[in-house]
C-alpha cells in the first residue's frame, strides 16, 4: 500500500514536472530566442540534493544527451563563460520545469534591464530570504526601494572612505607583519576574509579590531567581552550564511527555537547575540543624534543620522504622523527606517561587503604570486608615490586617486574572477518589451532574465583575442607623467579603457548599482598598497621536486576550480602555500 503511494506521487510529480516544460517550453518560443531545455529545475530541492551524484553520471551519456546538466549547476555561468553564448548566441532562455530563463550576453539589453528598476525587479521569492534581519536596500523593488536608496546612500561618503582607508591600512601591515614571520602561508583565505569583517567591523560599526586579537584594544573587561562577542557572532553569521537563510525562514514561520540543534542552533545563538549588539549601538546612535553629534561616520552612525533625518524632515512638514506611546513620530513607507530595517540594511552592507571584497583581494594575490611581472608593475607605482610622499602620511584623499595601476588590477581581477557572476532580474506580473540584439521581444510575465556577468567579462567581441588572459595593464590605455620619467610617476595622469556600456558589470550598473562599490575599491588599493610596499614580493611555494613552473601551474588549476559559494571562492585554497619576502635591494 506505502509503496503504491509512493508509486502514485512519483508519478504525479513527472506528470506535473512534464506538463510545466510543455507550457514553458510553448511560452518561450513565442520570445524568438534559441531554446536549451533543461528537463529538471535547477532551483527544485530534489535537484539541489542529488545533482552531485546525478551530474556526473548525466554530462556521461552518449549524443550529449545530459549535456544539459551542466547549465543546472549553480554558478554555471562562471564555468562556461562566453562559450555557451558562442554557440547560441548573446541570448538564449533556458527552459525548465521551473521557470524561463533569458540569460544575457549582450551589452546594450543588459544596460537596458539594469536602467528599467521597476520592469526588471529583484524576485522577491529569491531576495526576500535575504531579510536575515529586516528588509533592506537589496531586497525590495519599487517605492520601498526609494526610501531604502535614499537613506543607505549618505553612509557611502569621502569620510566613511577616509575611515576605509585608515582601517585597512592598519589591518594590512598587522596582517603582513604575520604573513612575513611565516615561511609558508596556507591561511591566506581566511585571514583575508579576517581583515576584510575587520574593516568592516571599524568603517561600518565603529567597532576597532585588531587583525591578531580582536579584544586588544578593549580598556574595560565589561566591554572586552561585549566586542569580543560582537565580531564572533558577526563572523560566525557570515561563514553560515546557507543555514542563516534557513533559520531566517523558519523564524518566520514561527518554528520553535528549542528544536534547533546542532549548527541551526549555534547560528540562532550568534543571531541573537548579534542582534543585541546592533540594538544596543541604535540607542546610543539615536542619543548621539539627539544630542547633535555628528562626528562619527561609520556606517551605522551615518545610517541612524540619514534615517533619523528623514524622519524629522517629514515630521516638521506634516501634522498627521501617527505617534507612539513615547510621543515619537512612527516611521511610515515615506519617512526614515524602523529598527528591523536598520538591522536589516546594516546586516546586508555586511554580507554583501565581506565576502565580495575579500575573495576579490584573495584572487589577486594568488593571481599576482603567480605572475611577479604584475608584482613589479604595480611596485612601481606604489614605490613612486611613497618615494614623493616625504611626510609619509600617505592619507587617503592625496594618495586613493594615485593608485591606478591598483585600480587595474582590481578590475581586471573583478573580470575575471568576479564574486558575482550572473546578477538575476525578473518581469514580475507584468510582460515587458525588450529591444535584445537590436530586436524588439516580448518578455512574458514571470520570466526571469539573467545578465550573465562572467559571459560578458569574456565576450570577445568587446575584450579582443586575449579575453582569458590575466593582464591588469589591458586597463590603462596610456599614462602621462609630469615629474618622472618612469610611467609610474606619482603625478601621472591615466587615460582608461573605457569597455562598450553594459560589458563590464561587476558592480552592477544603473540605479541599483552596488553603494559599496567606493568602499571595496578603497580596501582593495589600500591592502595591496600595504602589502607590496618596500620591496615586499610573494612567491608560491612549491611541493618537492617541483619547478617554479609547475608550482604556479598548479596554482592556477585552484585558482581556476573556484565555485560559488554565494559568491566565487577558491575551494581548497589552503592547497596554496604563499611566501611573502622582503627583496633587499628593491626597498624604497
Ligand atoms: C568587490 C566588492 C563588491 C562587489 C563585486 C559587489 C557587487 C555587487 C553587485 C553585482 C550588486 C548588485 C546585485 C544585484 O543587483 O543582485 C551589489 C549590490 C549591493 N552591494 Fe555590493 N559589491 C561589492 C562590495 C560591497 C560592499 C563593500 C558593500 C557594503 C559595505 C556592498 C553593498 C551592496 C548593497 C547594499 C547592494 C544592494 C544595492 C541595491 O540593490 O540597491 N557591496 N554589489
Amino acid at each position: 500500500m506505502f509503496f503504491l503511494v509512493l508509486l502514485t506521487l512519483f508519478l504525479a510529480y513527472i506528470t506535473w514536472t512534464f506538463v510545466r516544460l510543455i507550457n514553458n517550453y510553448n511560452e518561450a518560443k513565442k520570445i524568438g530566442l534559441p531554446i536549451i531545455i533543461l528537463p529538471v529545475n535547477p532551483a527544485s530541492p530534489l535537484w539541489l540534493f542529488t545533482k552531485d551524484y546525478l551530474s556526473p553520471i548525466l554530462t556521461q551519456l552518449p549524443f550529449g544527451l545530459g549535456t544539459w546538466a551542466g547549465l543546472a549547476e549553480i554558478g554555471w555561468t562562471y564555468f562556461e563563460k562566453y562559450s555557451v553564448h558562442a554557440k547560441y548566441g548573446d541570448a538564449f532562455i533556458l527552459v525548465s520545469p521551473g521557470e524561463n530563463d533569458i540569460t544575457l550576453a549582450d551589452p546594450a539589453a543588459t544596460e537596458d534591464v539594469m536602467r528599467r528598476r521597476n520592469d526588471f525587479i529583484k524576485n522577491p521569492a529569491i531576495y526576500g530570504m535575504l531579510e536575515i534581519y529586516g528588509a533592506n536596500v537589496d531586497t525590495v523593488n519599487g517605492k520601498v526601494w526609494d526610501r531604502h536608496r535614499k537613506i543607505t546612500t549618505p553612509p557611502f561618503n569621502e569620510q566613511n572612505s577616509a575611515l576605509v582607508w585608515r582601517e585597512s591600512a592598519e589591518q594590512t601591515d598587522q596582517m603582513l607583519q604575520v604573513w612575513s614571520e611565516k615561511s609558508s602561508v596556507r591561511s591566506s583565505q581566511p585571514d583575508i576574509h579576517a581583515l576584510a569583517l575587520n574593516v568592516l567591523c571599524g568603517a561600518g560599526f565603529g567597532q576597532h579590531s585588531s587583525f591578531v586579537d580582536a579584544t586588544s584594544h578593549d580598556p574595560t573587561k565589561s566591554e572586552q567581552k561585549q566586542r569580543l562577542g560582537y565580531r564572533k557572532s558577526l563572523q560566525m553569521l557570515l561563514a553560515n550564511i546557507l543555514p542563516l537563510i534557513i533559520l531566517g525562514l523558519l523564524k518566520g514561520s514561527n518554528f520553535p527555537q528549542w528544536l534547533y540543534f546542532g549548527s541551526m542552533a549555534k547560528v540562532s545563538v550568534a543571531y541573537n547575540e548579534f542582534k543585541g549588539y546592533m540594538g544596543e549601538m541604535l540607542a546610543r546612535e539615536k542619543t548621539a543624534f539627539e544630542q547633535g553629534d555628528s562626528m562619527r561616520h561609520n556606517l551605522m552612525s551615518a545610517l541612524v543620522r540619514a534615517s533619523m533625518s528623514e524622519q524629522s524632515e517629514l515630521e516638521s512638514t506634516s501634522t498627521e504622523q501617527p505617534l507612539n506611546q513615547k510621543g515619537a513620530s512612527k516611521p511610515t513607507l515615506t519617512s526614515g527606517f524602523t529598527d528591523d530595517e536598520v538591522y536589516g540594511n546594516l546586516f546586508i552592507f555586511n554580507l554583501a561587503g565581506q565576502d565580495t571584497t575579500a575573495s576579490t583581494l584573495h584572487f589577486a594575490i594568488t593571481l599576482l604570486a603567480v605572475n611577479p611581472k604584475w608584482q613589479s608593475w604595480i611596485a612601481e607605482e606604489i614605490d613612486a608615490i611613497r618615494g614623493a610622499d616625504g611626510a609619509g602620511t600617505l592619507y587617503y584623499a592625496e594618495t586613493f586617486p594615485k593608485l591606478t595601476r591598483i585600480l587595474a588590477l582590481m578590475y581586471e581581477t573583478l573580470r575575471l574572477y568576479g564574486p558575482v557572476v550572473v546578477i538575476p532580474r525578473y518581469t514580475g506580473d507584468t510582460p515587458q518589451r525588450l529591444v535584445i540584439q537590436g530586436k524588439e521581444r516580448i518578455v512574458p510575465a514571470r520570466t526571469t532574465v539573467s545578465l550573465n556577468v562572467a559571459a560578458l567579462n569574456t565576450h570577445p567581441e568587446y575584450w579582443g583575442d586575449d579575453v582569458l588572459v590575466f593582464r591588469p595593464d589591458r586597463w590603462i590605455v596610456s599614462e602621462t607623467s609630469s615629474s618622472s620619467s618612469n610611467n609610474a610617476s606619482s603625478d601621472s595622469s591615466v587615460s582608461w579603457f573605457q569597455p562598450v556600456p553594459g560589458s563590464f558589470i561587476p558592480w552592477s550598473h544603473g540605479p541599483r548599482v552596488c553603494p559599496g562599490r567606493k568602499f571595496s575599491q578603497v580596501e582593495f588599493t589600500r591592502v595591496i598598497f600595504g602589502l607590496f610596499s618596500h620591496g615586499t614580493r610573494v612567491e608560491v611555494v612549491g611541493q618537492g621536486d617541483e619547478t617554479e613552473m609547475d608550482a604556479r601551474a598548479r596554482v592556477m588549476r585552484v585558482v581556476n576550480e573556484a565555485k560559488l559559494e554565494v559568491t566565487l571562492k577558491m575551494v581548497g585554497a589552503d592547497r596554496v602555500a604563499l611566501r611573502w619576502v622582503k627583496k633587499e635591494s628593491l626597498q624604497a
